[in-house]
C-alpha cells in the first residue's frame, strides 16, 4: 500500500499514518519530525505550540523534534543539533529492519550533505522509523557512522506531550535518580521527590533512567508512559510563564498544556566506530485511567517515608480509580501469599530484597503520595493490606468492560485483571446458586466476574434467571430484577448500564416468593435495549445485616478523617429520561408520593410488574411516571420475566391471587426492603472494611 500524503499549505508533505482502531499520527519530512498523534477518540496526544511556524528552516514547536547530533546546548553546535530543521527523505532499505507496513509505519532517513560535513565533520545516516499501532506511537532511531573514523554524538528525541493542566501533572520513575540541572549551570543533583511535579521552569537531564517512566495527567485521568531503551537520558522540560513569553514561537500561557520528558542518549554521548549502528526505541503508550507504581521499572530504588499508622483511605496509585479502606497500623497485617497477586511476586525475575519493596504490591495515595511501607512485612509475598476492600465504582467497571471489549484501546486496570473474575465455563453466573460461585461470602463483600454476555443471558430474548437447585433438598431460586437500569456515565456520556436484580425463593403454592439478600448487578457496556460488547460484569453481594459496628463507625464516619479524599465519580447529568440516580433511591418525598399509591393500586400494573414493579415506581422521577401513564403500560423484558417466573414459581401468583397487598404498611416495608437492595451504586465515600478472612477465601480462590 502507498504512504498517505497529505499536503501543507506550504507545499511541503506530511505523512499520514492511521490503524484500524482510528489512531493516527501525522509526520512531516521537515526535521523527520511527528506533528501530531491522535487516539481512536481523535484526541491529540501530542502538543503543538499556539504560535508553532510551519517555515522551514525555523523548528516547529511541538510534536517530537529529533535532537541530532547534540542535545540543547551540551555542545558548540547550533541548540538540539540541526536534524530537526533539515528535510529528511523517505528511506526505501531501512534495512536491517523488515520493510514497513506502510499504513501504520514510515522510514526516513537524513544523510549528512555537504554544508552538514562544514558544521559537523562525521558522514552518517540518521534512520527513524514511526509507526503507531492500538495506543501506541514508537519511534525507532538508528545512526550508522559512514565515515572513517568514529564519531560520538547526542540524540533525544523531545516528545512534546499534550496535559491538561501542567499543575495537575505527575512524572513517576525519576525519583531517587541524578540529574544536570540545566537552570543551574547543569550542576548535578538528586531528584528528592517521589515524583516530579510542577509549580516553575524545569529544565533536567536525568541521569541513568529506568526503562518506563509515566507522565500521570490526574485531570484527564490518563498515563502516558515512555518505554525507552538504547537512551539512559530523560529530559524534563517546561518553560513555565516568563520562559515561555521569551519564546517567539510559543503562546504565553502554552505552558500549562505541555510537558516535554525525552528520551536521550545526552551523557554519555554515544561512540560509533565506522561502520557500526547504533539503534535506539521509544514507545509513548497510553495507559487508561490508572497505573500502578509498582509496574514501573522494578530496578529502580524506591524511597518509602515512613509508615503513618491510624486510618487511611487509599487507592491504588496514581488513579483515584479502585478504591480501599484500610484500617489500623499496617506493619503486621498484610495478606499474604494468596495465590493471585502473590504469584506475580514470586515468579518475578527480583532479588527478594527487590521483591518485598518494589513488588507492585506497593501502594500510594494519590493524593499526599503517601506510600504504605511494606519494607517491615515478616513474611515474604505482601498481598493486600488487612481490611482492604476491592470496590470499583459503577464507572470503574465500565472502563474495565470498554478495554476488555477492546473499545477504549486501553489495558484493563491491573487490579481489575486481579478481583474481576473471569467465568469460562458454559454455565454462567446467572445459573448458579451465588453462595456456589468461587470468592463469594455472607460478610457483605462483593464478589466480581467477568463472562461472556452469551453467559449472562442464555439465548434469545427471554433472560434466563432460574437456578436450577444442585442437590434434592435445595430450594428454586431466581433472581429478580429490581428497579430501573441505571446507566453509567463517563465523562458525563452514558456508556454503559447496570441491571439489578435480587435473589428471591421461588414461591411455594400459597405463599410469596421469599426475597434473600443475595443481590446481584449486572453490568453491559451500551445503553438500554442496545447492549454491547462480548462481556459482562457482576457483582455478586450478600447484603449484611447493618449492624452499628464499632470498627465501620469509628472508621468510617467519626473517626480521624483520611488524608486523601475519597474518589469522585463524577456526578453525572441527570439523566432526561428519568431514570433516577441512587441519591433518589432515598428521596422520601419520592417514595411516598401519591404515584406510588396509584401504581399499586392499578391491578393489571401489579400483575405485570409483580416483583420487579415497586421499587421501580418508587425510582421512577415524576416525568418519566407521567411519560409513562401516557404511553400505558410498557411490556419490557423484564416484564416477560417477571412473567416467566410467575410460570415457573407459583400458579396462585400466575392467577393474581398473591397480589402484594397494596395497604400504605405492606408497600411501605416492601419498597423499602427492596430499595436496600436497589441503592449499590457507586460506592459510598467510605467504605466499610472487609473482613480479613473474606479477602483470604478469595485470594485463595484465585
Ligand atoms: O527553543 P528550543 O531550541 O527548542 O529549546 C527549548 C529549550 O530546550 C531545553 O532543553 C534547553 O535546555 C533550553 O535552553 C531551551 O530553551
Amino acid at each position: 500500500m502507498p504512504l498517505n500524503f497529505g499536503n501543507d499549505v506550504d507545499g511541503s508533505s506530511r505523512i499520514l499514518l492511521n490503524e484500524p482502531r482510528g489512531s493516527t499520527a501525522q509526520v512531516l519530512l521537515f526535521g523527520g519530525q511527528v506533528i501530531s498523534w491522535k487516539n481512536e477518540r481523535r484526541e491529540e496526544l501530542l502538543f503543538m505550540s499556539s504560535k508553532a511556524q510551519y517555515l522551514p528552516p525555523k523548528i516547529i514547536r511541538g510534536g517530537i523534534p529529533v535532537c541530532f547530533p547534540q542535545f540543547g546546548n551540551f555542545g558548540g553546535l547550533e541548540r538540539h543539533g540541526f536534524a530537526r530543521n533539515r528535510f529528511w527523505a523517505l528511506d526505501d532499505d531501512p534495512s536491517p529492519l523488515p520493510p514497513a507496513n506502510k499504513q501504520s509505519s514510515v522510514d526516513l532517513i537524513l544523510k549528512s550533505t555537504e554544508d552538514d560535513l562544514k558544521i559537523w565533520p562525521h558522514s552518517f545516516e540518521l534512520r527513524v522509523r514511526i509507526s503507531i499501532s492500538l495506543g501506541k506511537l514508537t519511534v525507532i532511531p538508528r545512526v550508522r557512522n559512514i565515515d572513517s573514523k568514529p564519531f560520538s554524538f547526542m540524540f533525544a528525541l523531545r516528545n512534546y506531550l499534550h496535559v491538561s493542566d501542567i499543575s495537575e501533572v505527575r512524572v513517576e520513575g525519576l525519583e531517587t535518580l541524578d540529574y544536570l540541572d540545566n537552570l543551574k549551570g547543569k550542576e548535578r543533583f538528586t531528584e528528592q521527590a517521589d515524583a516530579i511535579t510542577f509549580d516553575g521552569e524545569i529544565d533536567r537531564v536525568y541521569l541513568n533512567t529506568p526503562t518506563k517512566i509515566a507522565v500521570i495527567d490526574h485531570e484527564r485521568k490518563r498515563t502516558i508512559e515512555l518505554r525507552k531503551e538504547g537512551m539512559p537520558n530523560a529530559v524534563v522540560w517546561n518553560p513555565w510563564d516568563k520562559k515561555a513569553k521569551s519564546i517567539a514561537d510559543m503562546g504565553d500561557e502554552d505552558y500549562m498544556t505541555m510537558l516535554c520528558v525525552d528520551s536521550g542518549a545526552i551523557e554519555p554521548q554515544v561512540l560509533l566506530k565506522p561502520g557500526e549502528e547504533w539503534k535506539g526505541r521509544q514507545e509513548l503508550s497510553i495507559v487508561s485511567s490508572s497505573y500502578c507504581s509498582g509496574q514501573l521499572d522494578p530496578r529502580k530504588p524506591s524511597g518509602y517515608p515512613p509508615q503513618r499508622p491510624s486510618l487511611l483511605y487509599i487507592s491504588l496509585s496514581l488513579s483515584p480509580v479502585f478504591s480501599f479502606f484500610v484500617s489500623g497500623a499496617m506493619a503486621s497485617a498484610w495478606i499474604v501469599d494468596g495465590p493471585g497477586i502473590a504469584s506475580k511476586v514470586k515468579n518475578a525475575s527480583l532479588s527478594s530484597a527487590l521483591q518485598t519493596r518494589d513488588c507492585g504490591a506497593s501502594i500510594q495515595c494519590p493524593n499526599c503520595y503517601h506510600r504504605i511501607d511494606n519494607t517491615n512485612v515478616l513474611v515474604p509475598w505482601p498481598g493486600l493490606p488487612k481490611g482492604v476492600k476491592f470496590e470499583p465504582t459503577d464507572a470503574d467497571i465500565i472502563e474495565f468492560l470498554e478495554a476488555k471489549c477492546g473499545i477504549s484501546g486501553s489495558e484493563p486496570h491491573v487490579l481489575s485483571e486481579e478481583f474481576i473474575r473471569p467465568v469460562t465455563e458454559d454455565v454462567g453466573i446467572n445459573y448458579t446458586h451465588p453462595k456456589n460461585l468461587p470468592g463469594t461470602n455472607k460478610d457483605g463483600v462483593s464478589a466480581f466476574f467477568v463472562h461472556k454476555t452469551v453467559q449472562a443471558y442464555g439465548t434469545g430474548q427471554r433472560k434466563r434467571r432460574k437456578i436450577t437447585p444442585t442437590c434434592l433438598n435445595e430450594e428454586p431460586v431466581r433472581w429478580h430484577k429490581t428497579g430501573r437500569n441505571k446507566h453509567v456515565f463517563l465523562n458525563g456520556v452514558k456508556r454503559g448500564c447496570k441491571k439489578i436484580m435480587v435473589l428471591y425463593k421461588s414461591a411455594r403454592k400459597g405463599s410469596k416468593p421469599e426475597k434473600s439478600k443475595w443481590v446481584l448487578h449486572q453490568y453491559h457496556l451500551g445503553t438500554e435495549g442496545n447492549e454491547i460488547g462480548e462481556y459482562v460484569v457482576s457483582k455478586v453481594t450478600y447484603q449484611k445485616e447493618k449492624v452499628k459496628d464499632e470498627g465501620e463507625s469509628s472508621g468510617v464516619r467519626g473517626g480521624p478523617g483520611p488524608t486523601t479524599p475519597m474518589t469522585n465519580t463524577p456526578t453525572p447529568p441527570r439523566p432526561v429520561d428519568g431514570v433516577a440516580g441512587d441519591g433518589q433511591a432515598f428521596d422520601d418525598d419520592k417514595m411516598f408520593d401519591p404515584f406510588y399509591e396509584v401504581v399499586n393500586h392499578n391491578q393489571k400494573l401489579t400483575k405485570v410488574h409483580g416483583l420487579d414493579s415497586i421499587p421501580e415506581a418508587a425510582l421512577w422521577s415524576k416525568k418519566a411516571r407521567r411519560e409513562e401513564e401516557e404511553v400505558g403500560v410498557n411490556l419490557s423484558e423484564d416484564n416477560l420475566t417477571c412473567n416467566e417466573s410467575i410460570e415457573a414459581s407459583s400458579s396462585l401468583w400466575e392467577n393474581n391471587q398473591i397480589l402484594p397487598n397494596p395497604s400504605l404498611g405492606e408497600l411501605d416495608g416492601f419498597a423499602l426492603s427492596d430499595l436496600e437492595n436497589v441503592d449499590l451504586g457507586s460506592p459510598p465515600d467510605f467504605l466499610t472494611l472487609a473482613s480479613q478472612d473474606s479477602l483470604m477465601n478469595w485470594m485463595g480462590w484465585l
